[in-house]
Formats: structure tokens, sequence, C-alpha cells
């Protein structure tokens, strides 16, 4: 196994107070974190939330993507339930990095889309590893989720790895002009479910 956990602590947050659990990725030398609230190994299905790093979106508060509006929102409804987790993955721009991801966009300023900017980069349309998902979870005891995505193929890695997908919780948020064309390229080339009712708050 190459994924260490280190410590844990509290992370009081506008939606209340978690714990954040810190990982050591010995092979890629990456620090990943969860954060949870509530008894999540209690064997109950979990609320959980897989979140890939964007820091324009999550940090700097960029609305060219829906990333951290849907963080924000998947922190919201855990809190709401009381109960939950996110497993924050250290896997920017789909796993290219954050510096591709800026020369992905400026293809995009340019015309290309989202997936035809990291082919012409050299890179496939998602690179994401979904692997240490498993030793995060197995370490906080999460054996059964009930997962906030629009992507189905988060569900079918979750499976691939034995964690048992309860259900699929739609997090449509974040919709905006600057990212109209963006969402339908997520819809019509890498498969993400949009429901045609559109965005919605709380749970669908
Ligand atoms: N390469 C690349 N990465 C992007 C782009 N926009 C957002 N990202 C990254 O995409 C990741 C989020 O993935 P998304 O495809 O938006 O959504 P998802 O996580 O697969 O699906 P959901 O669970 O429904 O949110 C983050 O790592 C972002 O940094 C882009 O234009 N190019
Ligand atoms: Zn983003």
């Amino acid at each position: 196994m190459t994924l260490r956990f280190v410590e844990s602590s509290k992370l009081p947050t506008r939606w209340g107070v978690f714990d954040i659990h810190g990982f050591e990725d010995t092979v890629s030398d990456k620090e990943h974190v969860a954060i949870t609230m509530g008894d999540v190994a209690d064997g109950e299905p979990v609320l959980l939330r897989i979140h890939s790093e964007c820091l324009t979106g999550d940090a700097l508060f960029s609305v060219r993507c829906d990333c951290g509006a849907q963080l924000e929102e998947a922190m919201r409804r855990i809190s709401a339930d009381g109960r939950g987790a996110i497993l924050y993955l250290r896997q920017e721009g789909r796993g290219i990095g954050l510096i591709n991801k800026i020369k992905a966009y400026h293809l995009q300023d340019q015309g290309a889309d989202t997936v035809e900017a990291n082919e012409k980069l050299g890179f496939g349309a998602d690179m994401r590893d979904y692997s240490i998902c498993r030793s995060m979870l197995r370490h906080l005891n999460i054996g059964q989720v009930r997962l906030l995505t629009n992507n189905p193929r988060k569900v079918e890695a979750l499976q691939q790895l034995d964690i048992h997908v309860a259900e699929r919780l739609a997090l449509q948020t974040g919709r905006n002009p600057h990212n109209l064309y963006y969402l339908a390229t997520k819809a019509g080339k890498l498969g993400h479910l949009f429901d045609e009712q559109g965005e919605s708050e709380g749970e669908n």
C-alpha cells in the first residue's frame, strides 16, 4: 500500500466542525485529505463526495467550472445530515496538474472544448486514478456509500474497488454563463448525468 495515514484534527468550517484526516502517498509524494462529520464508521451507508482538486474553482472562486459550488454544496449537505465524508484528492486538472490545466484553458480560450484541449496537449480526456480511495475509506471504516456525483465513472471506479455504492445522488449546482459549454461537453463527451430539470438544492 502506498498511502499512509498521518494525523487527524478538528476542522471548524462555515458548515460546522468537521474532522480532517491527512494521508501521504509515499510513491507520488502527494498529500491527500479526507474530512468527515459524525460517526462514519457505524456500518451504515455514508454520504460521500469524492472531490478532485481544482485550485481555481475551490480556492480562487473561478466560475469557469462547477467545482467550487459542488464542494460547498457537498459540505452543506453533509452538515445538514450531520454525517458524511469528503475525500479531497490531489488530482488537479483531472490528473494533468495545474499548469497543464492552465495550458488547456488557454486552448479553450481559442475555441477547443475541455476534451479536445487535453488531447491537443497529449493527455487523455480524464487521467484520474481513484485507487487510493480504497485505503482512505478503509482507514475511515467506510464500506458503503451514497455518492454525491454526476459522473458515472466515479461510481464504476468505486465498485471496482469493492466499495458498495448504495445510491448515487446528483450534485448539480454552479451553472453560470461562463461554464455552459464546459458542462455541455461533460454531458456530451464524458458521460456526466445532468438532470433535465436543472439545478436543485438539497437531496435529489
Ligand atoms: N484538464 C482539465 N481539467 C479540468 C477542467 N475543468 C475542470 N477540471 C478539473 O476537473 C476536475 C473535476 O472534474 P469534473 O469533470 O469537473 O467533475 P467530476 O469530479 O468528474 O464529476 P462530479 O463528481 O459530478 O463533479 C478537477 O480536478 C478540476 O481541476 C478543464 O477544462 N481541463
Ligand atoms: Zn474546477
